[in-house]
């Protein structure tokens, strides 16, 4: 079986470091040893070509000593049967000076894989079936481009080597030109000492793999290594921690370079050869040939490790290679030919939409090394592509932390949402970079630029959530994991130059790629077992000899998975100008850098909160989320405190308002009050009293007395008939019952109506009986003054009553006049427009208005009731006067005088003739008090304007006129009703 194939023999990477990359001199580097390619030398004819294509060897073969040379492949028990390396023109190459050994590179793909000379590429189109996945396409079944024939194609167009060996489609076997039996090697395990471990269940090349556990480095089997090493799985995909491509720019059709049979690749075999001086054959991961675009270089080189970089691994991707051999093309692209950054920013936030169960936060940077000096291309503004302000930036350094690792600051970042948005801000870093025409580029990148992509991400869901004491709840999300993608399009290095800026710029640019070479040499050299460097100088690795290396130092040391795209240009390689160094030195720089770099890349470690120090207080994601809530219950506590004020603010209106309506309640009733007072006032100054004069004649009260049984007699209705009663007769248009209102009681308090109607008779009957033991207990006018006294305080107590009861009415029609003011002013335009200020004012100018009003109305009526009062008392004066005058009469015709009686109208000295003459057209007094009675009620009905309750004469009762001849008053009578 295949599998218990050692390994074959393969040339060290021992090219000595100091020669990768080349100084711009064109003298060979010191201390660049050689080997002598006597050893190294295969030639291609001695290659054994009788095996039958696809047939693995059946003979175990010795695995040759380390470091030693590769004999000639004929002379190898190499399991393959290379075809011979064929010219296009048929020429047999010679030679195939040194076979690189890297162990651990990807095996060739399967099929019939076919070397191209590079010459042959424009050609290869109609030898090759391409069928290229589009670069969502996993890179596992994305590498189909397939040349035909298993031919190896040489820069000048011709079948160069026929790899009939390789096995086909279907995982069968496969062995590489220079015998590497992928399947051979599966069974042998690797020392424990190897640089080149595959984690378990790793999907990755053989040399590194992804640690999806992070535990386990990856190792990469160095060169020298090789032989003595037992292979781990090869990965066909040749994905891995560390993915080395080489890319082949296409000829552009200008005559850039010569055509050279020297220069040979294999797209399929991931192979590139050199048949020239101190040539070999170089495999990697990936051989892009001309014909493969940059989809395809971006998925089968970057896009899983961008996709690893979502998952919170770091990643870094750089383009190398001399100038003008399509590194920049590489990383941006055209329009029609997007690059890497497109392609892996659309990736980016295609893996954000797929996984809605995390929430991200992007950032991004982008700085410039240019001549030693890191420059921020984003805070430079460009105008018209040209970098403003760019010399005057603060000058940024380059610091380390245990948790970032090494980076720039003062940089700027910004917070990007959508990969347009991205786009463009790379697009303006982009801008502001430095360019300049060099011999083999109208427009070089004088600067190694650096793309940085910040991504946070947390679990919205809480992840694990107790991990943080278990406080941490599922409305708290889990912690952050920050991961950064660098993606590096490196200056192209350059031989002299002819101007001095080139030149200065060329220094600085070869220095640091000759460091960038030295670390990556030194990475590769022999490890003792516990990993150091066996000699001395080597284990000094110079990442701060420049800011390149020093900017790349966490991804050489391992943190991060790294893909590192190669840039040739074969026609340049063959031109006379003698760029086939460079190029050899490139593809050198990518076999040591696929050899030395061991990547133990680990996802980054969630952290919860916002953290201290810089490190911490990066985690945007986190600060934000804390911002946000510290902003929510700000926002809520607003609300809170505002919502407090506009309750406050209410109660504190509601007080107002009722305070307000308080007071005008208060002053409603004091105004009414005062009105009603007055009022009391005149009438009880109107009322006669025991010392009025004339009153207080025993002939007066006798005949007083008298005039009151007469009238209680003559009456249906009782006196002191309460007012209230009379009230509400008069207001239900039902004529009153006359009252009696003879005489004045001066103990009457106004003030007090209670008291008075304690002592009042409250029926009839009292007062009938009360007035019939007065005129029985006193038999004269003295008696009836005690009784008339009683009846005036009955009065006053009606009259009290009353008055509470015009109070009650008084103040319910100012609350109804309230009321429908307030609805008048209700309108939402008079609302706006008033004030409460002016609403007030403007009801109490009504208010005083009425008051006016009704005081004016009852002093009119109150001078009515003086005149009537006093007609009243005057005939009532008259009326005694004239029953005493009769009495006597009868008496003296009685005893002595038998005096007739004819004379009825006997003359007062104290009424005037007219008076009596008047009699027969006066109406009884309590007829007078009922009109008068009316009249107040029409002063305190409800309305302002006596509207309701004004009192009204019905049309079919006319009102009747009594003239008071001796006031000269006229008295309208009539029945009234309530409106
Ligand atoms: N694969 C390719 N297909 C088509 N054109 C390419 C390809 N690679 C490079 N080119 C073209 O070659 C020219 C030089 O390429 P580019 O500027 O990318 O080289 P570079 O390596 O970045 O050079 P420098 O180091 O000087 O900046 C450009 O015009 C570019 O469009």
């Amino acid at each position: 079986m295949a599998t218990t194939l050692p390994r074959p023999s393969r040339a060290p990477l021992s090219d000595p470091p100091a020669s990768l990359p080349p100084l711009p001199s064109s003298r060979p580097l010191p201390g660049s040893p050689k080997t002598p390619s006597s050893n190294r030398t295969v030639s291609s004819s001695r290659l054994p070509t009788s095996q039958a294509p696809g047939k693995a060897p059946s003979t175990p073969v010795p695995p040759l000593p380390t470091g030693q040379l590769t004999e000639p492949r004929s002379a190898l028990p190499t399991p393959l049967s290379n075809a011979p390396l064929k010219s296009p023109i048929g020429r047999t190459p010679t030679t195939v000076r040194k076979v690189v050994s890297i162990s651990s590179f990807p095996q060739p793909p399967k099929g019939n894989g076919r070397f191209m000379s590079h010459s042959s590429s424009p050609l290869a189109g109609a030898q090759t079936e391409t069928r290229r996945g589009s670069a969502d396409t996993d890179c596992s079944v994305n590498r189909e481009t397939r040349s035909k024939g298993g031919k190896m194609k040489t820069h000048n167009g011709g079948v160069a080597l026929r790899t009939s060996s390789l096995p086909g489609k279907g995982g069968e076997p496969r062995t590489g030109p220079n015998g590497r039996g992928s399947d051979a090697l599966l069974s042998i395990p690797s020392p424990p000492h190897s640089r080149s471990s595959s984690a378990q269940g790793s999907d990755s090349t053989g040399a590194t793999t992804l640690d999806e556990s992070g535990d386990a480095g990856n190792k990469i089997v160095s060169a020298t290594q090789d032989a003595k090493l037992k292979r781990e799985p090869s990965n066909k995909d040749g994905k891995g921690n560390v993915i080395v491509s080489v890319r082949i720019r296409p000829d552009l059709g200008t005559a850039e370079g010569g055509k050279s049979n020297e220069w040979l690749f294999d797209g399929q075999k991931s192979l590139l050869a050199y048949r020239g001086r101190e040539g070999g054959d170089y495999y990697y991961d990936n051989v892009f040939t001309p014909d493969d675009g940059n989809d395809r270089v971006y998925a089968s080189s970057v896009k899983r490790i961008v996709r690893r970089v979502m998952e919170g691994y770091h990643g870094t991707v750089f383009a190398y290679g001399m100038t003008g051999t399509g590194k920049t093309f590489t990383m941006q692209g055209t329009d029609p030919q997007p690059g890497v950054i497109p392609l892996a920013i659309r990736d980016i936030f295609s893996y954000i939409r797929e996984t809605p169960r995390r929430e991200f936060l992007l950032r991004v940077s982008y700085l410039e090394i240019y001549n030693e000096k890191i420059h921020d291309l984003l805070a430079a503004s460009s105008t018209n592509g040209a970098a403003v302000g760019i010399n005057s930036q603060e000058e940024i350094k380059l610091r380390e932390d245990s948790k970032r690792g090494v980076y720039a600051t003062p940089l700027k970042e910004e917070i990007v949402q959508s990969p347009t948005q991205l786009l463009r801000v790379i697009g303006r870093g982009d801008m502001a970079r430095r360019t300049g025409s060099t011999q083999f580029n109208a427009r070089s990148s004088r600067s190694h630029a650096v793309v940085q992509i910040v991504i946070e991400s947390r679990d919205r869901t809480g992840g694990n959530s107790s991990v943080q004491g278990g406080k941490r709840s599922a409305m708290n999300p889990g912690g952050v994991r920050v991961s950064t993608l660098s993606l590096i399009d490196l200056a192209g290095s350059e031989r002299a130059a002819e101007s001095k800026e080139r030149r200065t710029e060329g220094a600085h640019i070869n220095k640091s790629l000759l460091t960038l070479g030295t670390i990556i040499s030194r990475l590769s050299k022999d490890k003792d077992k516990s990993g150091n460097t066996t000699n001395a100088e080597d284990r000094h690795l110079p990442f701060r000899d420049s800011k390149l290396t020093r900017l790349l130092q966490p991804a050489l040391s391992g943190n991060s998975l790294v893909s590192i795209l190669c840039t040739v240009h074969l026609s340049l390689a063959a031109s006379p100008a003698g760029n086939a160094t460079e190029t050899l030195n490139t593809l050198k720089f990518a076999a040591r850098a696929k050899n030395s770099i061991v990547s133990h890349a680990k996802k980054a470690e969630e952290s919860y909160g916002a953290g201290s120090g810089d490190a911490g207080s990066r985690v945007l994601l986190e600060r934000y989320r804390m911002e946000i809530q510290d902003l929510r219950s700000q926002l809520e506590n607003q609300a809170k405190a505002a919502k407090d004020v506009e309750d406050q603010n209410e109660r504190i209106k509601e007080e107002k308002e009722a305070e307000q309506r308080h007071e005008e309640q208060i002053l409603e009733i004091q105004l009414a009050r005062t009105a009603l007072k007055e009022r009391i006032e005149h009438l009880t100054r109107l009322i006669l009293s025991s010392k009025s004069t004339g009153v207080n004649s025993s002939r007066s009260f006798s005949s007083l007395s008298t005039r009151v049984r007469n009238t209680a007699a003559s009456s249906d209705t009782i006196v002191a008939k309460p007012l209230r009663s009379s009230t509400s007769h008069s207001t239900l248009g039902v004529p009153r019952p006359a009252s009696v209102r003879t005489s004045s009681a001066e103990s009457a308090d106004p003030g007090s109506p209670t008291s008075n109607l304690e002592n009042s008779p409250t029926t009839p009957g009292e007062m009938g009986s009360d007035e019939e033991d007065s005129v029985g207990e006193y038999g004269n006018g003295r008696a009836s003054v005690g009784s008339q006294v009683r009846a005036l305080q009955a009065d006053l107590a009606d009259r009290n009553q009353y008055i509470l009861t015009l109070e009650r009415r008084l103040l319910h029609a100012r609350r109804s006049s309230h009321s429908r003011t307030s609805l008048q002013l209700s309108p939402p335009h008079r609302m706006s427009e008033a004030t409460p200020e002016d609403n007030v004012r403007r009801l109490l100018d009504e208010k005083d208005a009425e008051i006016f009003d009704l005081r004016a109305r009852l002093d009119d009526k109150e001078r009515m009731i003086a005149a009537l009062r006093t007609a009243a008392r005057k005939r009532e004066v008259a009326e005694m006067t004239s029953k005493r005058n009769h009495r006597g009469s009868v008496h003296s015709r009685k005893s002595s005088f038998g005096s007739s009686t004819t004379n009825t109208n006997p003359v007062s000295p104290t009424t005037p003739s007219s008076f009596l003459a008047s009699d027969k057209r006066l109406k009884p007094v309590d007829e007078v008090t009922r009109i008068l009675d009316e009249m107040l009620q029409d002063r305190v009905g409800p309305g302002t304007q006596g509207r309701r309750g004004t009192v009204r004469f019905s049309d079919d009762i006319k009102p009747e006129v009594v003239v008071d001849d001796v006031n000269g008053l006229e008295i309208v009578k009539g029945e009234a009703h309530a409106m």
